[in-house]
């Protein structure tokens, strides 16, 4: 048995504990998985990276209506794949490579290890650590449908579908989330022929209503969208190919495809973590049941030196949110007498698709129920790209941003962004509604940049009947 003043299992979000502030105590860091975590390298930094060059290659289908005629030579998968991955690889190296040699006091665990009790666990080889204070940052996996033919080799999640050999001639992608909508922009816009199998009646069923029914409107135009279906086996053809079998509104079909692609939620860790045989609270969905300050929870009351971060624990799912815990958890770690309290009042995120989606706060129903719950009123508002100087430049017919607010006092509730570079002109927003500041000022009181596009958010705030 080993002990440590500090473990952490985990080394995505979680390696970010480990400062120097820790330099004359003894620490261990545990990762059973590739050093660095889901974000660097099988999720938003390599799939962004994929992006930026699909908005590339969708050039031309965006630019003939301009006047301008561009063609397509070629993709080179390979090469992007190549380029993406030599970076990100490296970077999980060094870092694991920094904990791994390069600090005296920081020993790094390379398996996957289980509770043995509240602040104790064992690794698969049998040795047990116990720490003075352990911190869980144990992430969350793909989820994989229970049918015939899921573990055929041509059926990936997004952990291996970046690192294909070849890029797919037709790809079907199980899911209408956020993964599903951003691969199949990225296959699409590379030529691949995408076929979306989507359970509900639309895409992006988490967002506002009125951005996840015009996102799906668009996506029914670039990709073969199946809504309404069920994917109930896959089975493999002789040629490498698979056959899927599709259940939807018009009965049962087959879709032939070389590669499927499986984006139905990620599930948190726990379960492998044997949080529930330690005693820990979970919530329905798994998630470790934390209070404000990151502490995990037993029978509900927090265990003293216990911590929790990220996907394991999160309902968020996002990096910036595992960061923001983790910064929490640093500071709570070495000020147990001061501790602080994670703030989750303005996550925004964004779907980064064709066409880019971007949300805060909350949606138009949620505004309504809270006008309800609390005896006030809300407004809202819609400002087209198309009516605004950038929008005409662009000769843009879908994008919106749409911003809701409470009437009387101005106090922006949410906003809800779908066309070019959501995900950046949202950020006024979001410091906003961060900072208190109410639509009327935040419109007036600022000079906004002709004619740049953020002149969008500017006329949706100005469009609100505020009082
Ligand atoms: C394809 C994809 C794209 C994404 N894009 C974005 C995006 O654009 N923006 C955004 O904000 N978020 C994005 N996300 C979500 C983001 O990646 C996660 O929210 C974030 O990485 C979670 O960080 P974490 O530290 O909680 O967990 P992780 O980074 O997953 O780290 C957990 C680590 O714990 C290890 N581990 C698990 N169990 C054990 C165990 N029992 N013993 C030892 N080690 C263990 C794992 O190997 C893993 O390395 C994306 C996710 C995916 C899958
Ligand atoms: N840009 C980003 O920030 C980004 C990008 C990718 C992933 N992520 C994170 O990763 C998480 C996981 O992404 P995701 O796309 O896998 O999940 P998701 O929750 O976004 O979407 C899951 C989709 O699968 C459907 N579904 C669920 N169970 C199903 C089943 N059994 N059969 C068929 N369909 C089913 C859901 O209706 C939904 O459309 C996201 O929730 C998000 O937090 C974030």
């Amino acid at each position: 048995m080993t002990h440590y003043d500090l473990a952490i299992i985990g080394s995505g979000s979680g390696n970010t504990l480990i400062s120097p502030d820790w330099d004359d105590r003894k620490v261990v860091l545990v990762d059973g998985g590739t050093f660095g975590g889901t974000c660097l390298n099988v999720g938003c930094i390599p799939t962004k990276m994929f992006v930026y060059p699909a908005g590339l290659a969708a050039a031309p289908t965006e630019s003939s209506r301009l006047g301008v005629d561009l063609s397509l030579d070629r993709v080179r998968w390979a090469d992007i794949r190549e380029r993406i991955f030599t970076r990100v690889d490296a970077i999980s190296r060094g870092g694991r490579a920094y904990r791994a040699e390069e600090l005296p006091n920081v020993t790094l665990i390379e398996e996957y290890v289980r509770l043995t009790g509240e602040k104790s666990f064992e690794t698969a080889a049998g040795d047990v650590i116990t720490a003075d204070q352990l911190v869980l940052a144990a992430g969350s996996r793909a989820v994989l449908p229970d049918i015939p033919g899921i573990s055929l080799p041509q059926v990936h999640t997004s952990d291996t579908v970046m690192r294909l050999d070849e890029q797919p001639r037709r790809l079907l992608i199980i899911g209408g989330g956020y993964i599903a909508a951003e691969f199949a922009h990225v296959f699409g816009a590379f030529g691949t022929r995408v076929t979306l199998a989507v359970r509900s009646a639309g895409m992006l069923r988490h967002l506002d209503g009125t951005v996840a029914d015009a996102f799906t409107e668009q996506a029914a135009h670039q990709w073969d969208l199946r809504l309404g279906t069920d994917v109930t086996g896959i089975s493999a053809n002789d040629d490498g190919s698979v056959t899927a079998r599709l259940s939807g509104p018009a009965g049962a079909a087959d879709l032939e495809v070389d590669a499927v692609l499986v984006a139905i939620g990620r599930t948190p860790n726990t379960d492998r973590l044997g949080a529930a045989e330690a005693g820990l609270d979970t919530h329905d969905d798994g998630r470790l049941a934390v209070d404000g300050f990151q502490r995990v929870l037993r029978n509900g009351t927090p265990v003293e030196g216990l911590w929790s971060l990220g996907d394991v624990s999160s309902p968020y799912q996002l990096k910036h949110v595992a960061n923001h815990e983790a910064k929490i958890v640093a500071h709570n770690l070495l000020h147990p007498e001061a501790l602080r309290a994670s703030d989750h009042r303005f996550v925004p995120a964004a779907v980064f698709s064709h066409p880019q989606a971007a949300s805060v706060g909350m949606t138009e129903d949620q505004a309504l129920a809270y006008a309800e719950a609390e005896g006030t009123a809300v407004v809202t508002a819609v400002q087209h790209y198309g009516s605004t100087a950038y929008g005409w430049a662009m000769e843009d017919s879908h994008g919106f941003a749409k911003i809701i607010a409470e009437r009387h006092t101005g106090r922006i509730l949410g906003a809800h962004i779908l066309g070019h570079e959501a995900s950046m002109i949202i950020q006024p927003l979001v410091q906003a509604m961060s900072f208190g500041l109410d639509a009327h000022t935040m419109a007036r009181g600022q000079y906004w940049i002709h004619p740049a596009l953020t002149e969008v958010v500017e006329n949706a705030l100005l469009h609100l009947a505020i009082d």
